[in-house]
């Protein structure tokens, strides 16, 4: 049997080793899921808002510890974890305020004078498959919605982070849901297909790969059950000439660095207009050499490693793959040690479409920079892309912008800004992005059955 560890990526120290669950375990927390359903769906919304302002509370009051376990598992610098783990309590307070309002009946008169409803009403189990880049927030809000909708969730989280999953588990318990309502489960992928195979599980929500996404859906598709995937993105950020060149680097850098570049929705490709590309190079350049690089338990660091060696690897070979290809290494690129999870921040220029810089998904501080003649080439670049995410669009022209926005193929378009997640907006992408939304009214919607109550 595998055991699923969990390790420092920045030192390589074993912090811990867990058996996956046994196949009797796993049916023990099924049917706890199913017995736990059966309550939990008549459960008003007063008091699943109350547990889950709890939840709120619980993670702000153990802010410091949780955001240990993320920087220790998965090498995301301090200041981020604590960040991520306060927008998981935010998330949860706002399913706890809204779910009621955004769940409740809709009356519909027909044009014959009859009446009908639409009454919005939990599946049952959720799976959730979660990646370990931000291993509470994806978390928090697929459960968040989830269990507010009246559903209970099952998470399968990434391998390398076990003990983020355990830590969620224990934010629920301790929130005093009824127990089965949220359960973690340390498995592995095989056990995970059967899971959906299993007729408990209702529907399945994955945040990942491209290849995970598939082989889930396929798996879901088989049994007629509902899948919500959100996969890569290879964001477009669009730099155009009567833009604040300033405010649109400087953001440039953030957008790129988020999470040391391990975001689905982190800027990839940065599409500058000619007129002003030297002097966006200029700054993104002045800008990234400021960042300090560190031990990620330093509150100062900036970035500290990637959340593997395997991922440093990978995403070096796609560097030199580009560079071989003819694309000029203008920043970084240096090989990472072998078995390291460090990794310089690198940027890439003068890419040709035939390398991998051009078309694949960079997951990683990789920064690619386009030169484009006007607007028109700039929306064209944007496209060209199999994935369709996230996109940000920079002009003083707001009208101008706003139409751009129209003409980008992706879930979301943000101008002047970059694109970043909130519970307020729905989130998910188009094309190998994925399908389905995630928070605001449209990510609860996901996992209800929107029944139709004709009044005859
Ligand atoms: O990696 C994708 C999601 C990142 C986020 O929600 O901020």
């Amino acid at each position: 049997m595998t055991l699923i560890k969990s390790i420092n990526p920045y030192t390589g120290e074993l912090l811990a080793e867990f058996h996956p669950l046994s196949e009797k375990e796993i049916e023990e927390k099924l049917s706890a899921g199913s017995v736990a359903f059966s309550t939990w769906k008549e459960t008003g919304f007063l008091r699943r808002a109350e547990l889950m302002n709890n939840a709120a509370k619980v993670l702000k009051d153990r802010r410091e510890k949780y955001a240990k376990i993320i920087s220790l598992e998965m090498g995301k610098v301090i200041k981020e974890s604590l960040a991520e783990v306060d927008k998981c309590a935010l998330v949860c307070e706002y399913y706890g305020e809204k779910s009621a309002e955004f769940l409740q009946a809709e009356d519909i008169n027909l044009p014959e004078g009859k009446k009908a409803k639409v009454i919005h009403q939990p599946l049952g189990a959720i799976l959730a498959v979660m990646p370990w880049n931000f291993p509470f927030w994806q978390v928090f809000r697929f459960a968040a919605p989830t269990l507010m909708a009246g559903n209970v969730g099952v998470l399968k989280h990434a391998s390398n982070v076990p003990q983020c999953s355990l830590a969620i588990q224990e934010v629920f318990t301790e929130a005093g849901f009824p127990a089965g309502v949220f359960q973690s489960l340390l498995i592995d992928s095989e056990a995970t297909t059967k899971l959906i195979e299993d007729d408990r599980i209702k529907a399945v929500t994955l945040t990942g790969s491209e290849k995970a996404g598939a082989s889930v859906a396929s798996a879901a598709g088989k049994q007629i059950k509902k899948s919500l995937l959100e996969l890569g993105g290879s964001d477009p950020f669009i730099v155009l000439k009567d833009s604040d060149l300033k405010k649109a680097a400087e953001t440039a850098v953030k957008a790129r660095m988020i999470n040391f570049g391990q975001s689905c929705i982190a800027a990839k490709r940065f599409i500058i207009e000619e007129d002003i590309y030297d002097d966006f190079l200029t700054i993104f350049v002045d800008q990234l050499s400021k960042l300090k690089e560190g031990d990620p338990m330093d509150e100062s660091s900036d970035f500290a490693c990637m959340a593997r060696p395997d991922l440093a690897e990978e995403l070096y070979s796609q560097v030199d793959k580009s560079v071989k290809a003819g694309a000029t290494l203008l920043f970084g690129g240096e090989k990472p040690e072998k078995d390291s999870a460090r990794f310089q921040p690198t940027i890439l220029t003068d890419i040709p479409t035939a390398a991998p810089a051009y078309s694949e998904e960079l997951f990683g501080p990789v920064a690619t920079i386009f030169k484009v003649k006007n607007e028109a080439d700039a929306i064209a670049m944007a496209n060209d892309s199999e994935f369709g995410l996230g996109a940000s669009i920079w002009s003083e022209d707001k009208e101008k912008a706003e139409q751009l926005a129209s003409k980008i193929e992706s879930g979301a378009v943000f101008i002047n800004s970059m694109v970043a997640s909130n519970p307020h907006l729905p989130f998910g992408g188009v094309k190998k992005s994925g399908y389905g939304r995630e928070l605001s009214r449209y990510g609860i919607l996901e996992f209800v059955n929107s029944k139709t109550v004709y009044l005859g």
